[in-house]
């Protein structure tokens, strides 16, 4: 439903999108992760129109964003970073305006406007000025200005920046259940964001996407994605278990953190059968035998220039080398 196509923007001699191609299917929650200034922003106002792109192309739902402009933002709600919005106007006044705008007779108003307040749970600020909302609730009138058309494909450019936990939670959750008929793009700081309702993510760094993927597709990209924590009772003999381990054919290599012995995969399965027999047969009690995932905040900071775990450079490269 969202098709880019070596999408480029330039301000001047400044690259700040440098060849993106994506697409993003129906059912799709993508999360767009990177650094301030990574070029996140410029490529969702390139492909909700708001913005021409130097070269390339954006088309939604068939329709090139850039020929067919106003055809293709019928079809998509876009939340632009910080939500703008006229600040003397009540949530009431600026939902109906946008729905006038959008060409919607009164009854169509009515109906769309309702279902927008309820879906954000705007209705107890209805009538007062948006300039004394607060953070949360401008946000969430941005995001009801979003959905007010119910289209089929959302651009949101950091839906949840200012929410408490709560909303941040309710507006997960109007995301996940609005996923099934929807594209649905997300621009985010939060990690946590990305478990919890995106099916896929990508990261961008300097303008280009660096990584495409399920989460856990990310989430493997990390040296430690299938390492097991093991701790011993009597840390005394961590040294002789470290020596012991260390022979396992399973196991690449050993990180000692906070008293823990960090046992690398080799690849292929798991180590942690082997480590608990081991273990037992030279009489090292166990008090932690954890499997590892990976972590997305370290694939994060390895992919975007970042220094990761320890001042080391290792995403991309094998666990073997990764620990020399
Ligand atoms: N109108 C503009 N004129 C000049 N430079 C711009 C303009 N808009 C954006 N930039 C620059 O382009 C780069 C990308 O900005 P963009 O806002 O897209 O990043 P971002 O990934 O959305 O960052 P953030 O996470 O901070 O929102 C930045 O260096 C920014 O300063």
């Amino acid at each position: 439903m969202i098709e880019i196509r070596s999408l480029v923007k330039r301000f001047g001699p400044f690259t700040a999108v440098d060849g993106v191609d994506l697409d993003v299917a129906r059912g799709e929650v993508l999360g767009f992760l990177g650094p301030n200034g990574a070029g996140k922003t410029t490529t969702m106002r390139m492909v909700t129109g708001f913005l021409a792109p130097t070269s390339g192309r954006a088309c939604v739902c068939g329709l090139d964003v850039g020929e067919d402009r106003i055809a293709a933002q019928r079809l998509l709600g876009y939340l632009p970073e910080g939500a703008p919005a006229w600040p003397d106007m009540t949530p009431a006044e600026l939902l109906d305006f946008a729905a006038q705008a959008r060409g919607m007779d009164r009854a169509a108003r009515r109906a769309a406007v309702g279902r927008a307040v309820e879906r954000v749970q705007l209705e107890s600020v209805l009538h007062k000025p948006i300039e004394n909302l607060s953070k949360g609730f401008k946000r969430r009138v941005g995001l009801a200005q979003a959905i007010l058309h119910d289209p089929d494909v959302l651009v949101l450019d950091e839906p949840t920046d200012g929410l408490d936990p709560n909303q941040k939670f309710e507006v997960r959750r109007l995301i996940a259940e609005m996923s099934e008929g929807k594209a649905i793009v997300l621009s985010t700081h939060i990690l946590e964001e990305v478990d919890a309702v995106c099916t896929r993510a990508t990261v961008m760094a300097k303008g280009r996407l660096v990584a495409d993927g399920t989460p856990a597709d990310l989430r493997a990209k990390d040296p430690r994605h299938g390492a097991v924590r093991v701790r011993l009772v009597d840390a005394g003999r961590a040294g002789a278990a470290r020596a012991t381990l260390a022979e396992l054919a399973s196991v690449s290599a050993i990180e000692d953190e906070d008293g823990a012995l960090i046992c690398l995969a080799a690849g292929g399965a798991s180590p942690a059968d082997a480590i608990y027999a081991t273990c037992r047969e030279h009489g090292f009690d166990l008090s932690e035998l954890t499997p590892l995932e990976g972590r997305l905040d370290e694939v994060f900071r390895e992919l975007t220039g970042a220094p990761a775990r320890g001042e080391r450079s290792t995403v991309g490269r094998t666990t073997e080398e990764a620990v020399r």
